[in-house]
């Protein structure tokens, strides 16, 4: 039955290139905690049926306290991560409702992802097995050698930078993290874990503002947008 999917966000990181004290996910975006803004977006949507929140030890009352001054019902679990993003996404996984069919898997710290591209990578992969948002990059991308020198220029037209939500067939995405666990593999995103298997995985273009909240400038670029998005709305 494809009415609806689960959802697991992970915001168990230390957001270390972020260099704030407080972990980047729970800085304040328009007064309201970056993770807030992204969980909110998910709760809105109709066709998510639950929500795994994986989080970083000891930030459980603090989330447990958002859900409830936000009203974030979908929220269906909140645990605790591992040491790398792919292990608290396995986590997430794991704790979904046995009868969840399909999964997307988000980045806690991408609170700009709008319903309309949420919905678009869902129905990708209902058509494909599997897909992922991304978007084509701007810059020529090089590949560099360890001296620092260039080594190759990639065609541009070939590469995209990608984003979350990703989206799979819960029990392929599963058995995918359980074979790159056992091959002591560890990827940077779950598409990877799909392709080292032979899968496809399809992209679906997404839109430049869904972007992850890495390093200070991105903070700022976010207040920005929120405060223009206000001005215009008003
Ligand atoms: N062990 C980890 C590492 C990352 N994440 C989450 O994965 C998302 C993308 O990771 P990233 O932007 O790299 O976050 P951090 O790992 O916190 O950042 P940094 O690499 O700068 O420390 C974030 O929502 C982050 O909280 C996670 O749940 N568990
Ligand atoms: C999953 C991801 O957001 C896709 O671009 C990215 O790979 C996460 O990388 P990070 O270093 O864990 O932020």
């Amino acid at each position: 039955m494809n009415q609806q999917f689960g959802v697991v966000v992970v915001a168990a990181g230390k957001g270390s290139r972020m260099g704030s004290t407080e972990s980047k996910q729970y800085l304040l975006m328009d007064h309201k905690p970056i993770l807030v803004h992204t969980l909110e977006v998910f709760q809105n949507i109709a066709e998510v049926s639950s929500i795994v929140l994986v989080i970083g030890a000891g930030d459980e009352s603090r989330c447990e306290q958002y859900t409830e001054q936000y009203k974030l019902t979908k929220v269906s679990q909140i645990l605790s991560g591992g040491s790398e993003r792919q292990a608290s996404v396995l986590k997430g996984l794991r704790a979904l409702p046995l009868d969840t069919n399909w999964v997307l898997v988000h980045d806690g710290v991408r609170p700009f992802v709008t319903r309309r591209d949420v919905l678009a990578c869902w129905q990708q992969a209902i058509q494909e097995g599997a897909a992922v948002l991304a978007v084509p990059v701007k810059d020529t991308i090089k590949v560099v050698d360890y001296a620092g020198y260039i080594e190759s220029t990639p065609n541009r037209r070939s590469l995209w930078a990608i984003q979350t939500p990703q989206a799979f067939r819960l029990g392929d995405l599963i058995n995918a993290h359980e074979q790159a666990e056992a091959d002591e593999f560890i990827g940077t995103d779950d598409a990877m874990l799909l392709e080292r298997l032979g899968s496809k995985v399809a992209i679906v273009e997404g839109s430049y503002t869904n972007i992850k909240i890495t390093t200070p400038e991105d903070l700022t670029w976010a207040e920005f947008s929120i405060q223009r998005d206000k001005g215009e709305n008003k």
